[in-house]
């Protein structure tokens, strides 16, 4: 079976190499012909992971159509403002039928929509549209260190299909119907990741990560219960498992721009220039405000974080006022 793949970042190649391993052919999009050249030549991806030798049955191409031909199921795999226009380039080339996994975290600026319903209004057909999303840095994926995910989609036999293709010995698929709490999970912990970098870079310690971790979760429940997901979704490996890895983990692009912008006053373009990687936190704090608004929720971290990295707050005096509001109820809003 052939399994397209759009994007060749770190999470793409990752996901590609989890593919072939299972069996499948997998089509792989890049949009830089050296890419392409490297992975199919050398098996290799030198861009991201140079040390890492990828399956022979992984063939990059830079054209959607190549990438498709013959194939059963696609993932998409470019950082989240892309996606419109990855919807909108696929609508050319896939049928009614086709069963695409988004496999990006975030949300779309201005607009506020989640990956679903973007994709929903390039392709349409919301059955065969689902999210992938976990703890899951592709640092050691790719090494086959055990890991898990959840697929989720309003239809079962499609997040079956993904599941399927995915899970192995070591990583290990889950399915969920909860596609707007996963998505907004998903978007959440980066925000709340790049606060904690933000909260290290000036010196405080773990306590304080534990709390900003634990009221990120408190906020992303209150705004996936208005947003119609599940609470319980906040617990499981694309809430509480991602808000953990991508605050803690070393691999974390968010944890870390948080600490640089502190550290070393490293802006978002000069920090996404040297690494040639997305920091997704820095534009869901803005997209997920849309949606804040929309919807009446109260989201402290998120607000501060935004005043950080896009209104020139001084992170210290941010710190401060966000301890300093009235005191409340642990769930309140919930
Ligand atoms: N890395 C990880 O561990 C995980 C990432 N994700 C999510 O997956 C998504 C992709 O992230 P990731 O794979 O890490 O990406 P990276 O940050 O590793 O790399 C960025 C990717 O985007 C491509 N790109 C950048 N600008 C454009 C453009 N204008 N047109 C087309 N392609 C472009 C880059 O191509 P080029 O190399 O040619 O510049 C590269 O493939 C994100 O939403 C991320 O949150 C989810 C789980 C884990
Ligand atoms: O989503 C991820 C891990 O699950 C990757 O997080 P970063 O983008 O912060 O590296």
């Amino acid at each position: 079976m052939k399994i397209a793949v759009i994007g060749a970042g770190s999470w793409g190649t990752a996901l590609a190499q989890v593919l072939a391993t299972n069996g499948a052919n997998v089509g792989l999009w890049a949009r830089k012909p050296e890419v392409v050249k490297a992975i199919n030549a050398e098996h290799r991806n030198t861009r991201y992971f140079p040390d890492e030798e990828l399956s022979a049955g992984i063939v990059a191409t830079t054209s959607y159509r190549d990438t498709l031909l013959r194939a059963r199921g696609v993932l998409v795999v470019t950082p989240s403002h892309l996606l419109r226009g990855v919807g909108r380039a696929l609508a050319d080339v896939v049928d009614a039928e086709m069963p695409v996994l988004i496999c990006s975290k975030g949300a779309e600026a201005d607009t506020g929509l989640l990956p679903v319903a973007v994709m929903e209004q390039e392709l349409g057909n919301r059955d065969r549209i689902a999210v992938l999303s976990g703890p899951n840095h592709a640092e050691e994926v790719i090494k086959g260190q055990p890991s898990a995910s959840v697929v989720a989609c309003s239809s079962p036999e499609t997040a079956v299909f993904f599941r399927d293709a995915l899970a192995n010995d070591t990583f290990r698929a889950y399915t969920s119907d909860d596609t707007v709490g996963v998505e907004l999970c998903a978007a959440f912990k980066n925000v709340i990741a790049i606060a904690v970098g933000v909260s290290y870079g000036l010196g405080f310690g773990d306590n304080t990560a534990a709390m900003l971790i634990t009221r990120g979760l408190a906020e992303m429940s209150r705004m996936v219960v208005a947003c119609g997901g599940e609470a319980l979704t906040c617990m499981g490996l694309a809430g509480a498992g991602d808000m953990v890895v991508t605050c803690m983990s070393r691999h974390s692009r968010n944890r870390r721009f948080g600490e640089e912008y502190v550290v070393r006053g490293r802006t978002l373009a000069d920090f996404e220039a040297d690494n040639h990687m997305v920091v997704e936190g820095a534009l869901a704090c803005k997209t997920l405000d849309v949606l804040a608004r929309e919807h009446g929720v109260d989201l402290p971290i998120t607000d501060t974080v935004r005043a950080i990295v896009w209104e020139g707050a001084d992170p210290r005096e941010a710190a401060l006022l966000l301890g300093d509001r009235p005191l409340t109820t642990e769930f309140y809003g919930l």
